[in-house]
């Protein structure tokens, strides 16, 4: 397994390129299951989660056809209706099939998702969904089946706005005989583009992007071409990394509407933000300010920057209060982060973050994504040398993060671990 090391202490400094988001390629992919024609995907990212779910797709009959930055997805025939453990295993977003599969097929199998790094993570909404649209579900041997001869619209109301609910819902429900409304729907700009994917098939969903989102069923759906959104998450671990190493980086490719929360709390710490014609400008010279964050539904502070942010916060002047309300459980970067010497005492749901004059670099390990983003970051500021392991978890998030990195200045590499036998 590899490692990533790192020599802190380097300012940042010139332009950093944001790719297509992971969390609006990961649902398109599986809503290209949802039409017999060619559907073309702009702006994809290289990165392990859309491997996943391209080796999913395949499995049920897709063809796809990789170029740089680019997919064509074909489903001529669906070969099987089944997404086994191992990938739904490997990442929790194959669980997105179910909706397209339901809605095309009438019939899916899907490996329950267990819990993980962050939290539980249940999947009763997006089953009460597909419930209320006429889907008949059963658990058995660690697999859920659906399945419904024909869907028909309804009512359904969430009882929290989930990002994967409403996605696989909204999927499902295309197709669907009538009118759906999704009530207390997620609002995510993820939300809004798989959404204009779908429309540019044919569907007739307005609304996303806002709290109801209402479908009108059509009789089918065509190929389209369609282009990611920038991933808002990369560009705001962008930002940190500016801010964090006292730098001067202009981020590039970015939708300014998405990352608001983000730039109003980086505002908060002291950081200068600028907009700029092709991205936005991060400045700064000097300590931060210590703030407070308690992370939401958009368009509320992404539970997915906590971590980051909280990196930052660990060296800035006074105390930092973060409350994750989203997740129960992530907070899995506070005890590696201690270890480069920041001091955070956890109470529930809020860690309390004394700002430290520095860190300095130690062995410490990613235990999911943006928890690995947060030991990066904290790498990029310490003093001295950071390895960081458990890598695969960022590889799953972050495209050509050490060349990206490497080409603002700053000190990191990828070796290769060496295992004892
Ligand atoms: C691939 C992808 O897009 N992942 C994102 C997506 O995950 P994901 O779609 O899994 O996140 P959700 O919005 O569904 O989850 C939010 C909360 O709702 C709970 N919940 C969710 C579904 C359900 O049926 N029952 C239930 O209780 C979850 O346990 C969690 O506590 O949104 C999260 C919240 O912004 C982000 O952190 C993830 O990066
Ligand atoms: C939690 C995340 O992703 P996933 O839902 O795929 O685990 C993330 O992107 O931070």
């Amino acid at each position: 397994m590899d490692k990533i090391i790192i020599n802190g202490g380097k300012s940042l400094e010139g332009n950093i390129r944001v790719s297509g988001a992971k969390n609006a390629v990961l649902p398109i992919l599986a809503g290209s299951l949802l039409t017999t024609t060619t559907t073309r995907l702009l702006d994809v990212p290289n990165l392990a989660d859309v491997g996943v779910i391209s080796s999913v797709l395949k499995e049920l009959g897709a063809e796809i056809e990789v170029k740089p930055g680019e997919l064509d997805i074909t489903v001529p025939n669906l070969i099987q209706t089944e997404a086994p453990y191992e990938y739904v295993r490997k990442m929790r977003a194959s669980f997105l099939v179910m909706g397209p599969l339901l809605a095309r097929a009438g019939e899916a199998r899907i490996s329950l998702p267990g819990g993980c790094a962050i939290g539980t993570r249940p999947i009763d909404l997006h089953l009460k969904g597909f419930a209320a649209l006429g889907a008949e579900i059963k658990f058995g041997s660690g697999y859920i089946e659906a399945k419904a001869k024909q869907l028909k619209g309804a009512k359904i109301y969430l009882d929290f706005p989930s990002v994967g609910a409403t996605e696989n819902i909204m999927m499902a429900a295309v197709l669907a005989k009538g009118t759906t409304t999704i009530e207390n729907a997620a609002e995510e700009p993820e939300i809004v583009d798989l959404a204009n994917f779908l429309n540019s098939m044919g569907a007739k969903i307005k609304g996303a992007g806002t709290k109801v989102i209402r479908i009108d069923g059509v009789e089918a759906l065509g190929g389209c071409t369609h282009a990611v959104i920038p991933d808002r998450i990369e560009a705001g671990t962008y930002l940190v990394a500016a801010a964090i190493t006292k730098g001067n980086l202009l981020v590039e490719n970015i939708i300014e509407d998405h990352l608001k929360p983000v730039v109003a709390k980086l505002i908060e710490t002291g950081v200068e933000l600028r907009e700029e014609n092709t991205g936005i400008r991060v400045y700064c010279d000097h300590r931060v300010k210590g703030i407070d964050i308690k992370t939401l539904p958009y368009p509320g502070f992404p539970t997915d920057m906590q971590a980051q942010l909280m990196a930052l916060t660990t060296i800035a002047e006074g105390t930092s209060i973060i409350t994750e309300t989203v997740f129960e459980n992530r907070f899995m970067h506070v005890n590696e982060l201690k270890r480069m010497g920041a001091r955070i005492k956890i109470e529930g749901r809020t860690a309390i973050v004394q700002g430290v004059r520095r860190l300095t670099g130690a062995q410490v390990k990613a235990t999911d994504l943006r928890a690995g983003a947060a030991m990066i970051l904290a790498g990029l500021a310490a003093e001295g040398e950071t390895e960081v392991s458990n890598i695969f978890h960022i590889d799953r998030g972050y495209e050509n993060l050490i060349e990206k990195l490497q080409g603002i200045g700053a000190g990191i590499r990828r070796v290769e671990e060496c295992v004892l036998v």
